[in-house]
């Protein structure tokens, strides 16, 4: 009987039982647990081979050993089929499972062959029903055997060729301790030993392929834990390429990180340009690496690559972005960030800083002259002077900030005495008569920070500004900022800002002093003059009004002057002469703001004195002086004689008074100061123009002006400049005042030569 049905379960010891469903447990959890770990992922075929083998092996098991705790009967029999069902898929899968694991010849035909014959055995079983050993039968034996057969074959034809792995070599033992097992299983005489053997005949092989999966998993493991190394160190790299400033440093944290990731000390890295601002980064090592660390290393490598193609690009966005198109020097924002560096540094050290400030002189007119081109020239030959003072000097460096200004900034600056002469050597080392005949010349300022000082980038270069300035105003050409110009400076500053508040708080108070008849001596006009109110110090013009100009606070407080005029003329109902300087010519809105200031009646009272040197500047405000005179305001030329006005041009302009200035009247006494005035009133007669002789202070000039025929006269002389006035008439006021307006023109005669006196028509007079 056993002879014949070889594979039959049959009645074994408890403990093999036992031994089988342990075993069947083991087998078939871990392959649970492997499916539960794998779930949604793909794995490699011979892994998922050797779980469906393994779960056959464990359903084998679990067979058999249920097989022990059955009575003969339909249920015995269902597990004895299912058994020899489960032994022929065993021998079945052999073959796509070595397929998978040793990648052989194709399957196809070979499992074909081992189906066939197992459908034939089980149909065998099925046309015997009645017989519950009916599946036992030599067939099904002959089937077994033949599909073990096949698969040995297959076996041997796939693995024959191959060098087997280790584990390879461990799933074969096995797989033949099984098949020795079962085929004496088969071949014993022995009932019970036959029994065992059929009983335990898979677990060398279901311990084999469990061996396999716990060591795909260790390596599973290995994998996923390097993985996570390298993506950590990826990450690492790719914010490293943020702030590290160089490719080659990037570079070397990469090799370092994949020697460290892939414990390979042999890995090394290169980086080549291939083309602008293109470059090629590898990472190579003489050693073997898997697919998964060449990937990391292409990883690795492409961060670097990219990173230095940033890092090209973002300095030539830098050097543009701090060089100066034109001259290519560094420009304004190069020479900040430098000038604070050497600062920090100097601070540290100990050693001085000085910035030379160079600006050209009257480059706006040579400008005008010779175009932009002829300009730019210029300061491209200004931009190689400099270059060339400073070359191969690393303590200097030379930038342009725009405009015709440059900066040498010289870190651990020599003595004074020697940056006077570098500052010398800088202004009459560039005297650039290439184009025109008027040389281009440097201004040049120097400024030194000392230790101790509070580091200040912007109040050195305001400093050196300032001495560029005193030298361009001094026209010294160059100029040191040094305790006496920083006083010099203090002091305007204050000057400057007691002026601003003295504007705003109206502190300036008109005082009229009065132009007389020089025959009768009769207040003909009064002319208005500024007094700045100093907290009970008045201040004279002379005082401040060049920082009046040159602030353009003249516009307010010549503004004042023609209210306050015109007060005067309500008050003392007599003609006011006002000053009008070159800026509030100027103002685009002059004419408006003259009349918010005057009103908008008794113009024909008003005399505006403009200086002859204002007059000759301001060229375009002669249709705002005729536009004035046809209201009825009469224009006098203040300080004539000392300006460079063209004699002929003086019939062109919208003129009615010369005040010869007080610089005549004192040399009236000499011959030469007797003509100059005798040369202005023969040029005023030609023209039609009255004459008033300024600054009178003794009898004997105002003699003298009588008799050479001027009829107006003013100074300390006949009346001191005063805040009023001992007028004849109505006081305002009175009834009477109002009836009495207006005042009639004067003078009398307005044009042609003072052939009688002026008159002035008063009302009350
Ligand atoms: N050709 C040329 N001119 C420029 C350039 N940048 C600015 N400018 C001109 O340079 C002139 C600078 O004038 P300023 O320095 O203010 O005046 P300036 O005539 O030199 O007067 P001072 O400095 O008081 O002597 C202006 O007219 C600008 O229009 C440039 O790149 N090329």
């Amino acid at each position: 009987m056993r002879a014949d049905v070889p594979f039959v379960l049959g009645t074994v010891p408890m403990w093999v039982t036992m031994v089988q469903l342990l075993t069947a447990g083991l087998v078939g959890g871990f392959c649970l647990l492997q499916w539960i770990w794998w779930r949604g992922e793909r794995r490699r075929a011979g892994a998922e081979w050797a779980l469906v083998w393994s779960a056959d092996i464990a359903l084998l098991l679990l067979a058999g050993g249920l097989f022990a705790f059955t009575d003969p009967g339909p249920l015995q029999d269902a597990l004895q089929f299912a058994h020899t069902q489960l032994v022929g898929a065993f021998m079945l899968l052999a073959i796509p499972a070595t397929r998978a694991f040793a990648d052989g010849p194709a399957t196809r035909w070979w499992v074909a062959l081992s189906s066939t014959l197992l459908l034939a055995g089980a149909a065998a079983w099925w046309w015997h029903p009645t017989s519950p050993r009916a599946g036992e039968d030599a067939v099904v034996t002959s089937v077994l055997v033949a599909v073990a057969l096949i698969s040995v074959a297959y076996v041997v034809a796939c693995i024959g060729p191959q060098k087997v792995s280790r584990l390879g070599t461990l799933l074969v033992l096995a797989g033949a301790e099984s098949l020795a097992m079962l085929t004496a299983g088969g071949v014993v005489q022995d009932e019970s030993i036959s029994a065992m053997l059929v009983a335990l005949w898979s677990i060398p092989l279901g311990f084999a392929l469990g061996t396999l999966a716990l060591v795909r998993l260790r390596q599973a493991q290995r994998v996923a834990r390097q993985r996570h190394l390298m993506r950590d160190a990826t990450a690492r790299l790719a914010n490293a390429a943020w702030f590290a400033r160089d490719a080659d440093s990037l570079l070397h944290r990469a090799r370092e990180e994949a020697r460290a990731v892939l414990a390979d000390p042999q890995i090394e890295g290169s980086l080549r340009p291939i083309s602008h601002d293109r470059f090629v980064t590898e990472l190579y090592s003489p050693r073997e690496h898997t697919a998964l660390e060449r990937t990391f290393l292409v990883d690795l490598a492409q961060i670097v690559s990219a990173a230095a193609e940033r890092y090209g690009l973002t300095s030539r966005l830098e050097r543009t972005a701090y060089a100066d198109p034109l001259t290519r020097l560094p420009n304004r924002r190069a020479v900040d960030k430098h000038l604070l560096d050497v600062l920090e540094r100097a601070n540290v050290e100990r050693t001085r800083v000085s910035l030379v400030y160079c600006d050209l002189d009257g480059f706006k007119r040579f400008n005008d002259l010779h175009g932009h081109e002829g300009g730019d020239a210029v300061l491209v030959r200004v931009a190689d002077h400099l270059r060339g003072l400073v070359q191969g000097d690393a303590d200097r460096f030379v930038g342009r900030l725009g405009g015709d200004e440059f900066v040498v900034v010289i870190s651990r600056a020599p003595q004074d005495v020697d940056l006077v002469a570098l500052a010398r050597s800088l202004r009459d080392g560039f005297v650039d008569c290439s184009v025109g005949a008027r040389a281009a010349r440097l201004s040049v300022g120097v400024a030194t920070w000392v230790p101790g000082d509070v580091v200040d980038p912007d109040a050195l270069m305001r400093h050196a500004d300032t001495a560029m300035m005193e030298a361009k105003r001094s026209r010294s050409g160059f100029r040191v900022y040094d305790r006496a110009l920083r006083r010099r400076v203090d002091a305007a500053r204050h000057h400057r800002a007691a002026l601003e508040a003295a504007v705003a708080e109206d502190h300036f108070t008109a005082y009229f002093q009065p132009i007389v008849d020089a025959r009768t001596l009769e207040v003909l006009q009064v002319e208005a003059l500024a007094r700045w109110d100093d907290h009970g110090q008045l201040l004279l013009p002379s005082d401040w009004l060049d920082v009046a100009e040159e602030t353009g606070l003249i516009v307010p407080i010549g503004a004042s002057m023609l209210t306050q005029s015109r007060r005067a003329l309500d008050r003392f109902q007599i003609p006011v002469a006002v000053n009008l300087s070159a800026r509030q010519l100027a103002e685009p809105d002059a004419l408006e703001q003259i009349e918010a200031a005057w009103g908008d009646t008794y113009w024909e009272h008003l005399t505006l004195e403009i200086t002859e040197s204002a007059l000759v500047r301001t060229g375009p405000a002669v249709p705002l002086l005729s536009e004035l005179r046809a209201r009825g305001a009469r224009i006098a030329v203040d300080d004539f004689g000392t300006g460079y006005s063209s004699l002929a041009r003086l019939s062109r302009l919208p003129v009615d008074v010369l005040k010869i200035d007080r610089s005549f009247v004192r040399e009236i006494g000499t011959d030469r100061g007797a003509s100059v005035v005798r040369t202005i009133l023969d040029l005023a007669a030609v023209h039609g123009l009255d004459v008033v002789a300024e600054g009178v202070e003794r009898s004997s000039d105002l003699a003298t002006l009588v008799d050479l025929g001027v009829r107006r006269v003013q100074g300390n002389f006949l009346g001191r400049a005063a805040a009023t006035l001992p007028i004849r008439g109505p006081r305002p006021g009175t009834g009477a005042w109002h009836a009495q307006r207006p005042l009639r023109a004067v003078p009398t005669q307005a044009r042609g030569p003072q052939t009688g006196p002026l008159t002035v028509v008063h009302h009350l007079a």
